[in-house]
């Protein structure tokens, strides 16, 4: 039997950063949403106890480097499991973007193993689980828009963005979580969070509210290392986007329309441009 899950990408309207924690992790509160570009993952139950990782990107690892194959990994250790599982990633959302890609992928083989192994975990086992892997995974196993805070473990679900269109652009430019989270001075951020105006602004359905407050506190670090990214920025913005801002730590940055050819205009003007360039609407 092959069971499908879609696994669907993530966008940070917000990314506040409060303070350094003793543990090393920053304490986060970030508003996210779930968009129409996602990865399709495909999962055969094996009799044999082994866990085989493929997908249609090269350079992706397939071994124990892969956020999957870490996951069936700790469900099998922890609930001793002796079958195994073949997995097949059809990998659509560009990689170390700043989208979630590896998150989602695990969360969605959280879901999958749930049914599959009938394992009954609740939802509170299924983010417990996920934290072990990787901070996006909590918010993913639900996903949807939410309010994301602590080190991304604590999820609230909230009402979904008014209609919108979003141009992801991904310029060839790779950045590492750890390098930006570590270069960060944290105490020292000159920087008004922003996720609770933007929380409001979406329960009001505030469209204006919602995109004139994007942001992003990792901006500070990312755009310094990486000025064209600020260039793009700022070009999205002439180009006719009604906000923009990074996702995650980047590199993707996104543009906000109320107007398709207009979203349209700046998708076509961004090709060639930057190495991706995609048009995505929220999931509900
Ligand atoms: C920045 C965010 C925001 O959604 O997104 P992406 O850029 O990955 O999309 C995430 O927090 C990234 O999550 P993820 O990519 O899973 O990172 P993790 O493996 O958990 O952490 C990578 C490293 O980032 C730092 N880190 C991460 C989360 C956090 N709250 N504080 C941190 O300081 C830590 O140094 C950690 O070792
Ligand atoms: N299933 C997966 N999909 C994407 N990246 C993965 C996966 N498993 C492990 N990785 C690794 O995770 C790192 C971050 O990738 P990704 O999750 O796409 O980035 P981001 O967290 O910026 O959205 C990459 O270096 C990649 O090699």
């Amino acid at each position: 039997m092959e069971w499908i899950e879609r696994a669907p990408a993530k966008i940070n309207l917000t990314l506040d950063v409060l303070f350094k924690r003793d543990d090393q992790y920053h304490e986060l509160e970030m508003i996210m949403s779930s968009v129409d570009l996602a990865d399709h993952l495909t999962f055969t139950p094996l009799v044999e106890n082994k866990i085989e990782v493929y997908t249609n990107k090269a350079f992706l690892p397939v071994d124990r480097r892969n956020h999957v194959y870490q996951i069936i990994k700790l469900v099998k250790e922890k609930y001793g499991i002796k079958e195994g599982m073949l997995v097949e990633i059809e990998k659509m959302i560009p990689v170390a973007a700043g989208l979630g890609g590896g998150s989602t992928d695990a969360a969605a083989t959280l879901r999958a193993l749930n049914q599959l192994w009938s394992l009954e975990l609740s939802t509170k086992e299924l983010i417990d689980l996920g934290m072990l892997v990787g901070t996006d995974v909590p918010y993913s196993i639900t996903g949807g828009t939410a309010f994301v805070s602590g080190r991304g473990e604590k999820v609230r679900p909230i009402r979904s963005l008014p209609p919108c269109w979003i141009v992801l652009a991904k310029p060839r430019i790779s950045v590492s979580t750890k390098t930006v989270f570590r270069s960060l001075e944290a105490d020292k951020l000159n920087y008004e969070p922003k996720s609770r105006i933007v929380e409001k602004a979406i329960e009001e359905g505030d469209y204006k509210q919602m995109v004139t407050n994007l942001s992003n506190a990792l901006e500070a670090v990312t755009f310094e290392r990486h000025p064209q990214l600020k260039q793009l920025s700022d070009r999205m913005l002439r180009y006719g986007m009604d906000g923009v801002t990074m996702s995650g730590s980047g590199p993707t940055i996104i543009g906000f329309s109320q107007n398709y050819s207009r979203a349209r205009r700046v998708y076509n003007s961004l090709r060639g441009f930057c190495e991706e360039v995609y048009i995505v609407r929220t999931l509900k």
